[in-house]
């Protein structure tokens, strides 16, 4: 086996030419004779290395995930008596840079988790890295939308069921690693979330799980008997998607000055829906919709069809096209009188009930996200070399980082903490006393999100602005981490919910 020959630096120090051009990166000797041609950094970068330990300037350019894809086909052995010092992270690791995981996966101890939960992160770390962000990359990167089959494979590993969380509705749902739907709590949700944004395209997950996340919830919370039978069974396989489709241009955050109507039709079987809708996720590829619309008692939510008369287009957001953001028209669309969620006139109750549990799975991914900027940050300042000295020697970049550090680790603990309040308390009991401690939390992440961000520009540089290469998940995060600010109820919002909330609480105390 070519692969498994063992070289010394000498013998490798001879291969210097074009004719025969050979590298070591780590302890691999990788023979690039015929690659020069196709290197996208050019042969003469190379050849300047020929015959040379590459190491420190492979990595100065270079994400490792450029040498694995290429390494089968390069690697032509490694160098005698010498072992890899350099960790090649595989599908499903837990990574072992510091804050670089929430401390109980990297050994700490916790009263929160237990040996499920951890069960439930290896399986689905797995198939994440596996399954997933192989059709992430790409997807990502021309703009396309998950494919169908990938639904159908998440439907069937669980994950779809996973993303809506612990309830009755996941009564008879198979889940990722054979977790019975009865046992399944907050804290495997929140790890799903996590794991989800983990993957570092946020366009693509939020393609395969927003839409699901909020729409599905007004079916099972408030959908007829026999609309659940059918369309649960349908989106948690993977083979039909729901959106939930509240926003207009005329309405985001004042949801009660939304426009679409729904008009009864002369024959009592049917409301005839008109009007526009804005910025829903997923919309562009969904089959099913979980609509506010007005009618003479006010506003009201129906499951609407693909059908006749509903058109998805897509809007260009600074995320990507995967997500599915779109712009939806309504011309005359029948939705038979049964599609009604809760009662007519009272969709804001409707809408409201799932509120807090969206900002709670976006606060999981903000986190999440944010630490995967801490992890690249930590791994960049590392191995770059400038000035004759790594980054992470200038006590400049240090205070950074310490920075973010503390940030992230303060709010990942607000979270277990809110998590576990979760676990511990009925529906109604959740949303009194923790609608502001949530909207506080989503602030303070995206608020969080918003430093990282930034001090993650200047400490990559050039590369943060960048989409490819080694600074792309920097350039992505900076584009994309406004949404989380936005979606589910602005800054603004979160902040005075948070603080009118406690008032309501607010004992008759005096200085
Ligand atoms: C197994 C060996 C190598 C492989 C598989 C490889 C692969 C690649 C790939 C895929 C890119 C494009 C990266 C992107 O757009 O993000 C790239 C760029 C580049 N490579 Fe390599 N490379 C190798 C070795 C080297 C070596 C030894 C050098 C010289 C020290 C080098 C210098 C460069 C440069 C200067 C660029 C352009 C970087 C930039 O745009 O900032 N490469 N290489």
């Amino acid at each position: 086996m070519p692969g498994q020959q063992e070289y010394t630096r000498e013998e490798v120090a001879t291969h210097n030419t074009e004719s025969s051009c050979w590298i070591i990166i780590d302890n691999v000797v990788y023979d690039v004779t015929k690659f020069l041609d196709l290197h996208p950094g050019g042969a003469g970068v190379i050849m300047d290395m020929a015959g040379k330990d590459a190491t420190d300037d492979f990595y100065n350019l270079h994400r490792q995930e450029h040498l694995l894809k290429y390494s089968k086909r390069l690697q032509i052995g490694t160098i005698a008596g010498q072992k890899p010092e350099i960790i090649v992270t595989g599908p499903g690791d837990i990574s072992k840079v510091p804050y670089a995981e929430a401390n109980y996966w990297q050994g700490h101890r916790s009263t929160y988790y237990n040996d499920s939960h951890k069960a439930f992160r290896v399986v689905l770390r797995k198939f994440y890295d596996e399954e997933i962000i192989p059709e992430a990359l790409v997807s990502e990167e021309l703009g396309k939308v998950p494919s169908p089959e990938l639904f159908r494979k998440m439907g069937d590993f669980g994950l779809l069921a996973a993303a809506v969380g612990p309830g009755p509705h996941l009564q008879g749902q198979n889940l990722p690693g054979g977790l019975k739907p009865e046992e399944m709590d907050f804290f495997h949700e929140q790890i799903m979330h996590e794991e989800s944004a983990r993957i570092g395209c946020p366009g693509f997950s939020d393609g395969l799980g927003a839409g699901l996340m909020i729409g599905l919830p007004p079916i099972f919370n408030f959908g007829s008997y026999e609309m659940q039978q059918k369309i649960i069974p349908e989106v948690l396989s993977g083979r039909k998607r729901i959106c939930l489709a509240i926003t207009e241009p005329f309405a985001g955050s004042d949801v009660a000055r939304i426009k679409t109507t729904a008009k009864l039709s002369p024959d009592g079987k049917h409301y005839i829906v008109n009007g526009t809708k804005k910025w829903i996720t997923n919309g562009v590829f969904c089959d099913y919709f979980s609509t506010a619309v007005r009618t003479p008692k006010g506003i009201t939510m129906l499951l609407i069809e693909r059908s006749e008369g509903l058109e998805t287009k897509p809007i260009k957001t600074s995320y990507s096209p995967a997500a599915g953001t779109s712009y939806i028209t309504f011309e005359n669309v029948k939705v038979p009188v049964e599609n009604i969620l809760g009662k007519e006139g009272q969709g804001f109750q409707v809408i409201m009930y799932n509120f807090n549990h969206e900002r709670w799975a976006i606060c999981c991914s903000v986190i999440r996200a944010s630490r995967l900027i801490v992890e690249e940050c930590f791994k960049w300042a590392n191995q770059r070399k400038i000035f004759g000295k790594r980054l992470i020697d200038q006590p400049v970049i240090r205070a950074k980082l310490a920075h973010m550090i503390a940030n992230v680790e303060a709010i990942q603990n607000w979270l277990e903490n809110i998590t576990y309040q979760m676990t511990q308390m009925s529906y109604k009991e959740q949303s009194r006393a923790l609608a502001g401690p949530i909207a506080l939390l989503k602030l303070q992440c995206t608020r969080v999100s918003h430093m990282v961000s930034d001090e993650a520009c200047q400490i990559f540089g050039g590369r943060a602005i960048t989409k490819t290469g080694m600074g792309r998940l920097i350039e992505q995060f900076q584009r994309t981490n406004k949404f989380g600010a936005i979606l589910g109820g602005s800054e603004e919002i979160m902040a005075d919910l948070g603080v009118r909330q406690a008032m309501k609480d607010f004992p008759n105390a005096r200085l």
